[in-house]
């Protein structure tokens, strides 16, 4: 990208600097906004960084050992100063160097710092000023620390300043959002699980409908969407998010893409029921299975992450299936297909297209909702679980997630269906959801990519219009008549995010890019990188 520079810059600062004890030649390409240098040890290695992953720049002292063995130390006193850089290292984690260059002439040195501040200046998508709420109960209890040991230190230094709320209970953040003055923020920052995550969310997207005088409580109504960015640093349980928008459930790295001012649109789903706005959710709706195994798992938060496991092997075991309804419209915009190879990534081309649809559309419409007559398809049977994915959903425990060809914004949810089938059978696609092999080739599971749809189960059908309340009391009570049958006369629960809906007849929408986090999705891997390294530095030497 070419940059408007001052006059009088020249596009490129050549130099010979020092760099340990040796000398090195160092580029600061201010046009492309690349700085290059060969380390005069480490077998010539060359580094570039580019400016936009550059995080901080300060004038520095040399350190007393740099002092007393360099070879100038004879010279008159040197000027030196510091760059610390995003390195990227293996599975998509970042780290933050520093490199210290040197040289006598403070002319020169001064010249090196002030074109890096610019230059730096220059980055307008970066945050300034953040809110940040801390689960100090998320995960193994950990978010607190996390925040002060690896946290907060790289965002002084990257000057950005904070204002930090401990959450004292649940919805505490969510609450705090609708009363804080919101505009003197760039972003939000959350450090905990998918469940903080969701808290920041509902608390942001709820503020924009409330100040835009939306009604949430109608499925139709049109969405606005919500600008300021979120963050998440996380120490939560899954990190379901934080690992599908940034390839790795890091705090450091997660630090690093809101320092450079990362921007990743999300999808986000709105759930409602008999005209009532329940929830939104942007990784997981799950019934069945993963409804079953959270609602399990809640009475045994104590112990932690572990909690999921039990509650898994506990669930798998009881095998149980649930009768209903599912009727979904197929997303006919985007171009992907939930069986397609390659995966959502940094720059996504599919959600590139939907953004632009998006964007089309309200320029036609305004804020008005576009009449959707398209067709629905209705399908009914017996199902081990219904899992409505609008990400792919991968995290430690499913490294490509449910739906690995899922995109993060395209517009577009893939809703997974499991039909009743043997345990052997079910065990052998739950596998597949943790390794490399396609959980979607058999015969019982079906996948489509939908924009909404609608579920009822079959007891809700046959009680009419009062299904929670049924639904609720008769939680528990299996078929005594046939044991071994697993079949289930009470209803599941839906998992939306990581936490229980209280209704199990829902109807839902896909919220093309209603959101925003500080990520960039996942990146394709280091071979490209080094390919794309390589290129660049052909342009610049
Ligand atoms: N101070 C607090 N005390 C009790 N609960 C809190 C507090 N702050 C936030 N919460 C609630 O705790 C719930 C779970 O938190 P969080 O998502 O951080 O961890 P987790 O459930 O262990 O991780 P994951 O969601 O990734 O599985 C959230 O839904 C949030 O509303
Ligand atoms: C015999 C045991 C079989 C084990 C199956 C392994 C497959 C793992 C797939 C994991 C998919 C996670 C999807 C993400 C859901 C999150 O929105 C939610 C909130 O954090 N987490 C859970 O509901 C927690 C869900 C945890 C499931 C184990
Ligand atoms: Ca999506």
């Amino acid at each position: 990208m070419e940059r408007q520079l001052p006059a009088g810059r020249p596009p490129r600062l050549v130099s010979s600097l020092g760099l340990g004890q040796r000398c090195s030649e160092v580029t600061l390409d201010q046009e492309r906004g690349l700085l290059a240098w060969r380390h005069p040890r480490r077998g010539g290695e060359n580094y570039f960084v580019p400016t936009s992953e550059i995080i901080a720049v300060e004038e520095s002292e040399l350190n007393k050992k740099q002092r007393n063995t360099g070879k100038w130390h004879k010279l008159a006193k040197p000027h030196s100063f510091t760059v610390y850089y995003v390195k990227k290292a293996r599975n998509h984690r970042w780290w933050c160097r520093d490199v210290t260059f040197w040289c006598v002439d403070e002319n020169l040195c001064n010249q090196w710092t002030q074109a890096l501040k610019e230059l730096l200046e220059m980055q307008k998508c970066r945050p300034k000023r953040l809110l940040v709420y801390i689960n100090p109960y998320g995960g193994k209890r950990q978010g607190k620390r996390i925040y002060e040991q690896k946290v907060a230190p790289l965002f002084s230094l990257a000057s950005i300043s904070t204002d930090v709320v401990i959450t004292e209970h649940a919805n505490h953040a969510k609450d705090n959002l609708f009363e804080v003055n919101i505009n003197k923020y760039d972003g939000v920052v959350c450090v905990g699980g998918d469940g903080m995550f969701s808290e920041v969310m509902h608390g942001l997207i709820g503020r924009m409908q409330k100040d835009s005088g939306i009604d949430q409580n109608n499925p139709k109504a049109p969405l606005v969407q919500c600008n300021i960015r979120i963050g998440i640093i996380p120490a939560g349980s899954t990190d379901c998010v934080c690992y599908s928008t940034v390839g790795i459930s890091d705090p450091v790295t997660s630090a690093l893409h809101i320092i450079v001012g990362d921007s990743q649109p999300l999808d986000v789903s709105s759930v409602h029921h008999n005209n009532t706005f329940l929830k939104y959710s942007v990784s997981l709706l799950g019934y069945g299975f993963y409804g079953d195994i959270l609602k399990d798992s809640e009475k045994k938060r104590w112990m932690g992450p572990m909690r999921y496991d039990y509650s898994g092997f506990k669930t798998f075991l009881s095998h149980h299936y649930y009768e209903g309804t599912i009727s979904f419209q197929p997303a006919k915009h985007t171009l992907g297909s939930p069986r397609d190879k390659d995966s959502c990534r940094t720059g996504c081309y599919i959600c590139k297209e939907s953004e632009q649809q998006l964007a089309e559309q309200q320029k036609k419409c305004g804020l008005k909702n576009e009449e959707d007559e398209e067709e629905w398809k209705v399908i009914k049977g017996k199902f081990l679980a219904i899992n409505a994915v609008n990400m792919s959903c991968a995290c430690p425990r499913s490294p490509k997630g449910l739906s690995p060809a899922a995109h993060l914004a395209d517009g577009s949810a893939d809703l997974i269906l499991v039909r009743k089938c043997s345990r052997f059978d079910f065990l052998r696609h739950l596998v597949r959801n943790t390794n490399q092999n396609d959980q979607f080739d058999f015969s019982f599971v079906d996948v489509y990519r939908v924009k909404s749809f609608q579920f009822t189960s079959k007891l809700s059908e046959d009680n009419g219009s009062n299904v929670a309340d049924i639904g609720k009391k008769r939680f528990g009570q299996f078929c005594r008549d046939h044991p071994a049958c697993c079949c289930n006369i009470a209803d599941s629960t839906w998992n939306c995010d990581g936490e229980t809906l209280d209704s199990s007849a829902i109807e839902v929408r896909v919220h093309c890019q209603l959101m925003k986090l500080f990520a960039r999705g996942i990146e394709e891997n280091c071979k490209d990188e080094a390919a794309y390294s390589h290129s660049s530095i052909e342009h610049l030497l």
